[in-house]
């Protein structure tokens, strides 16, 4: 077994990646995307959301964790990307601490947002499974292109996340911002920073770390990897895991994503997350 492992191997179709892979090009770039420690709302299996939540005790140990499993095994970041909620930005100052990286750029951006679950923000998973079943909730959680029922200024969070100064710094006006999104949407307005951004530093032979959520590193994921709208449902990522990727100059994978780490325990926190719909989940 590679010093690193590979635990692409997920317990569902969609987390076994099988990519039509590209033909070797003249460079290799180096992704990590990472979806941040567990927050204290991932642990009430609450829909968190644009909710600014940080991270709990057992997600800053992941987040070191995961700075010091990529530190050991050589890797290398030049440039950071978050979101703009702090669940997502502590876990990108752990790793890079647990690194000794402290002087890399970290860029920040809504447009790595996790999905904004509209109305659904701030609800018990397993609750909603009792009130509405399982499959709704699946398809809520992991359709691509289902949008939940939009946040309306009624809802106990709207006041909290509309009125947070952070959205002032967005490149659009606070009223364009989404009130509710599904994954398509995500990458809709993920797509422009990515290839407008990201890509860029890409190109100019930098290894980039994202440390972002579930559902924008699935939306880039699926992008990259050319996974059908139906197959995206099966693909879970758990928190703390960095995926790395090798892309080529056109920016498709050269091979296999990769969680790293320890294949059984990334296979049990895939699971975990997968049965946080579960009407019966213990949370
Ligand atoms: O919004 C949330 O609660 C979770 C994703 O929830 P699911 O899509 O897994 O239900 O996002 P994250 O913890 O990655 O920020």
């Amino acid at each position: 077994m590679a010093a690193t492992r590979d635990a692409s191997s997920g317990t569902s179709a969609g987390n076994r990646c099988s990519l039509s892979l590209a033909p070797v090009s003249m460079s290799k770039h180096t992704l990590f995307l990472l979806r941040h420690g567990e927050g204290a709302w991932n642990k009430e299996n609450r829909f968190c959301s644009w909710v600014d939540q940080r991270l709990s005790e057992a997600g800053v140990k992941e987040a070191q964790d995961c700075g010091r499993l990529l530190k050991e095994h050589g890797h290398r970041v030049d440039v950071v990307f978050t979101s703009i909620l702090s669940r997502s930005v502590q876990t990108a100052w752990l790793v890079m601490e647990a690194m000794g990286l402290e002087w890399v750029p970290v860029f920040k951006s809504w447009r790595l947002n996790e999905r904004h679950y509209g109305a659904l923000i701030g609800l018990n998973r397993a609750e909603m499974a009792l009130n509405h079943g399982e499959e709704r909730v699946k398809v809520w959680r992991r359709s691509y292109d289902v949008t939940p029922p939009p946040i309306d200024e009624s809802h106990p969070y709207f006041a909290e996340i509309y009125g947070d100064r952070r959205y002032l710094t967005c490149d659009i006006p606070k009223e364009e911002l989404p009130r509710a999104e599904s994954l398509k949407e995500v990458l809709d307005r993920l797509l422009p920073y990515w290839n407008d951004v990201i890509v860029p530093e890409m190109k100019r032979g930098k290894t980039v770390l994202i440390s972002a959520h579930g559902n924008s590193c699935r939306a880039l994921l699926k992008h990259l990897e050319g996974i059908s709208d139906a197959d995206i449902a099966d693909v879970t990522l758990p928190t703390g895991v960095p995926v790395l990727l090798e892309l080529d100059d056109s920016m498709r994978p050269l091979k296999q994503r990769q969680l790293l780490g320890d294949p059984a325990k990334i296979q049990a926190a895939i699971k975990k997350v997968e049965d946080q719909g579960k009407a019966t989940v213990n949370n």
